[in-house]
């Protein structure tokens, strides 16, 4: 079916699952979950690229800080949830630098995917599409509750009627 929001949705939801890493690299050192610094930095190479795909940048810039506000909620529920079971703390630190440019690679098909579903996203039937597909998703990659709710702050702003 070339009309399906499902590699979009597996895309988003690949890109929620780096927010592990990006927790553990994080836990236990004094970097912020929230970093505004390279948050410009993907919204604006995001903009840039979208302008290369014939999408227009601020839809892109618009889906892409849900992708990034459904980071932080996993990155926020990991670390309340180490917090509260020390047992569960990851033991190894990933390098931050290693993990961004897997978020690029991401970010990079996720945009494809947003061309290759245009039409789909601009018609009356894509909220429902997107439930359907929402659901899907989760139980092919068996989503536990946190990343779940992660993919579902990562879709609000895919359809556009
Ligand atoms: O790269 C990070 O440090 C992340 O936490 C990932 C991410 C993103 O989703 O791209 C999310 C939150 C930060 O404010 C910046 C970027």
């Amino acid at each position: 079916d070339p009309a399906s929001l499902d590699p979009l949705l597996h895309a988003a939801a690949e890109r929620v699952a780096t927010s592990d890493q990006v927790a553990a690299a994080k836990w236990g050192t004094d970097q912020p979950i929230e970093d505004p610094a390279r948050e410009q930095q993907v919204l604006d190479s995001v903009a840039r690229e979208a302008v290369e795909l014939g999408l227009d940048p601020e839809e892109a810039k618009r889906v892409f800080r849900d992708q990034i506000e459904a980071s932080k909620v996993v990155q926020r529920a990991l670390h309340s949830h180490w917090a509260a079971h020390p047992d569960e703390q990851p033991t190894e630190r990933p390098d931050l630098g290693e993990v961004r440019p897997v978020i690029d690679r991401l970010n990079d098909e996720v945009l494809r995917e947003l061309r290759d579903t245009e039409q789909l996203r601009e018609h009356p039937s894509c909220d429902g599409r997107l439930a359907s597909t929402f659901v899907r998703t989760r139980h092919e990659l068996r989503l536990d509750p946190v990343h779940t709710a992660g993919l579902a702050r990562a879709v609000p702003s895919l359809c556009r009627a």
